[in-house]
């Protein structure tokens, strides 16, 4: 049994892991924290994650970029792994990040998605022949209305990992209303849409001359983050100081 504490309980996906969890006997939510306290759940919520001092094998993080220190320094004092799956964080917190892994389990990833992780793991390929070959790269992203940061934190590691497979010498561009110029040929444009109930879309453009190639992942519902945070929640407990990603838990 993998007890976990829900930090971001009240909000969208701290209740669609609240709803995933009641199905399953491996996993069990022994404690939320959230400032909302409008919803009723069956374990006990704090307001602070400070005051909380439930024994747990994990917490898991859907809450937002502000509460990340917090519980950053929470897990360290306390010995539990985290996934952390909020996003928009700031360059300083990612180093935080970096420092907390030295001294307990860190998951982070900002798509718990399959579907995007796997995509994450074939995109060099790709990459090793199109940017070579002279093809733009693009990323166009969707969500809803309600979503505070952007890019997503998956356009991002998107572009990282395009980025990343050709030597890392691309510039983001986030906004070409600022200049009057072409398009530079290590750039890789990256355009954020927000509107209605949008679940998330992420599509990586590979434009070249007379071709163009999509790629494109669209999430349906929010149980596909809630699946894979459950997953990696069971497998971060009892792991070592350390920081791991996706692809740990994909492969076991
Ligand atoms: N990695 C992934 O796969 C995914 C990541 N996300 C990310 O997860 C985060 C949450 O998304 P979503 O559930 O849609 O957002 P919501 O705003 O619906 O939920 C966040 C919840 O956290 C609460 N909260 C705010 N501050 C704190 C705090 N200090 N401690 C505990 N809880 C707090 C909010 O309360 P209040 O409303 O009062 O501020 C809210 O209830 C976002 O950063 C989002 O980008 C989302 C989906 C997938
Ligand atoms: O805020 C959301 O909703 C989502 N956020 C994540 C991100 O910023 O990439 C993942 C997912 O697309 C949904």
């Amino acid at each position: 049994m993998t007890k976990v504490i829900m930090n971001g309980c009240n909000g969208r996906m701290g209740q669609v892991i609240t709803g995933l969890i009641e199905q399953d006997e491996t996993v069990e939510i022994v404690a939320g924290i959230d400032q909302y306290d409008g919803i009723k759940n069956d374990y006990p919520v704090y307001a602070s994650i400070e005051d909380c001092e439930v024994e747990a094998d994990a917490v898991i993080d859907f809450s937002n970029a502000a509460a990340v220190d917090g519980l950053l320094d929470y897990c360290v004092k306390r010995q539990i792994p985290v996934v952390l799956c909020s996003t928009g964080l700031s360059e300083e917190q990612l180093k935080k990040v970096e420092e907390s892994s030295k001294k307990v389990a860190v998951l982070k990833s900002a798509n718990m998605s399959l579907g995007v992780n796997t995509l994450l793991e074939i995109l060099p390929k790709i990459v090793k022949i199109l940017a070579p070959a002279g093809f733009d790269m693009e990323i166009v992203e969707k969500h809803h209305n309600q979503k505070l940061d952007a890019p997503s934190g998956t356009a991002l590691a998107l572009a990282d990992c395009l980025n990343d497979a050709v030597g890392g010498d691309y510039e983001y561009k986030y906004d070409r209303t600022k200049e009057r110029k072409k398009r530079e040929k290590n750039e890789i444009g990256i355009s954020a849409v927000r509107g209605g109930s949008i679940v998330g879309e992420h599509e990586i453009i590979f434009a070249g001359m007379d071709e163009v190639i999509e790629v494109k992942h669209t999430a349906y519902s929010r149980a596909i983050f809630g699946k894979g945070a459950i997953e990696a929640a069971k497998f971060l407990n009892g792991k070592p100081a350390g920081r791991y990603d996706m692809s740990d838990v994909i492969r076991g």
